[in-house]
């Protein structure tokens, strides 16, 4: 065991600190995600990488981005033999899909970390009316939301981090300084947010065909989207009182990036420079957090590959209302970069490790 608690292999021991860490659900584009990234990290060594439809074929098969990097092969193991293998496992399966395998994990004393929805509720019966049955309910006190600017440490002590949704990433990160501070009143959050098409994931399906999306830009389950639930819990978590909010996704004609826009009342008088300064010493230290200057605001082009969260905000001194823009990578910071800053956490690595790329841009 290592000092996190980790059992080390002997070889791993004599050469120093070499996690295993197996992804369940690689072949997604989260799961390829947390690869790319991975492979990157100097303190892990991946050690399996599952899929069903891909079992036997090496993964610069499927993705010839890994070409020549890697000759690791999807393989179809269920979850014991993976357990057997890693130290920790990243989830990156389907809600409802990761609730059946997490127990096998937990059990067997690994560190996880599910990018799923299934352990981000804290009231099963919130979970079930938006999700439908929840069949690992019992693991849900176990595990820690796991949003690192926020509740880092908590996200130190646990083995089980439920990794945040990629719209409410942003959204609660745009939030927090706001509410924490009492700047705007809890019953007027309206949140207007924008993905790119991979927030829908790999599986083949009409809506995410280059002619359904291309050219286009549409809100879609408008009222009932399932991040509802997780916005409202995390904004009410830090606001101290329970806020709803009317939270509206819309589908654009990009493969990465999320732009989210949050509107609400101001209590009081103040400039947008001072916000600017608020949210400034609100997330002073935090790497990966940026704030713009007054009067600027993020572009999802200058996230892009990056595990940075970029947040503009400004007053709209007619309607008194305050404006937050903020702007993630829904495949890094919406997920698997957050994921590997919380593996950071947990494991004792730098926080940073592996995630210091700069956006892709143009
Ligand atoms: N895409 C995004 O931007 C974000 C996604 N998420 C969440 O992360 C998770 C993964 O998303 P994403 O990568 O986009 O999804 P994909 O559909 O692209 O990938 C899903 C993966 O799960 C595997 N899988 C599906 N069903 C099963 C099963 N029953 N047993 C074992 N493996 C299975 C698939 O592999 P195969 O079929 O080959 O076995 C595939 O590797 C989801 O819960 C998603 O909601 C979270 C934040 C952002
Ligand atoms: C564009 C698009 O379709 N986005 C997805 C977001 C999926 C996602 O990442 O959801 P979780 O983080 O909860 O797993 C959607 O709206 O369902």
């Amino acid at each position: 065991m290592n000092r996190f608690g980790i059992r080390m292999s002997n070889q791993n021991q004599s050469e120093g600190y070499m996690i295993k860490v197996g992804i369940y659900g690689a072949s997604g584009y989260t799961g390829q995600e947390c690869l790319r990234l991975l492979l990157r990290h100097s303190g892990v060594e991946v050690v399996a990488i599952t899929s069903r439809r891909y079992a036997g074929l090496p993964i610069a098969d499927v993705y010839p981005v890994f070409a020549g990097l890697t000759s690791l092969a999807f393989m179809n193991a269920a979850p014991h033999e993976v357990a057997r293998e890693a130290d920790v496992i990243f989830l990156a399966l389907p809600h409802s899909e990761s609730m059946k395998v997490a127990p096998i994990f937990w059990e067997s004393g690994k560190k996880v970390i599910d990018l799923s929805a299934d352990f981000r509720l804290r009231d099963v019966d919130v979970y079930e009316s938006w999700y439908g049955r929840h069949v690992s309910s019992q693991l849900v006190p176990q595990t820690v939301y796991g949003i690192p600017e926020l509740y880092r440490e908590e996200v130190a002590k646990t083995r089980f981090v439920a990794n945040p949704g990629c719209y409410p990433t942003s959204i609660i990160l745009g939030s927090a300084p706001a509410l924490k501070n009492g700047l705007i009143d809890t019953t007027s959050v309206i949140v207007d947010s924008k993905s790119g098409t991979s927030g829908a994931g790999r599986e083949p399906a009409v809506g995410s065909l280059f002619c359904e999306v291309n050219e286009g830009f549409k809100a879609y389950k408008v009222c009932n989207h399932r991040h509802t639930p997780e916005i409202e819990q995390e904004l009410s978590r830090l606001a101290g009182q329970e806020i709803r909010v009317s939270f509206t996704p819309h589908l654009l004609p990009l493969d990465r990036g999320i732009l989210s826009t949050i509107y609400a009342t101001l209590t009081r008088d103040i400039t947008g420079k001072e916000v600017t300064e608020l949210y400034r010493n609100y997330y002073e230290g935090e790497r990966f957090v940026r704030i713009c200057q007054p009067g600027s605001f993020p572009n999802v082009a200058f996230v892009r590959g990056s595990n940075y969260c970029d947040i503009g905000v400004a007053v709209d001194a007619r309607t008194q209302r305050l404006i937050v823009v903020s702007a993630i990578d829904n495949l890094v910071k919406g997920a698997a970069g957050q994921a590997i800053q919380n593996m950071n956490i947990f494991c004792g690595f730098p926080e940073h490790e592996g995630l210091e790329m700069i956006a892709l841009f143009p």
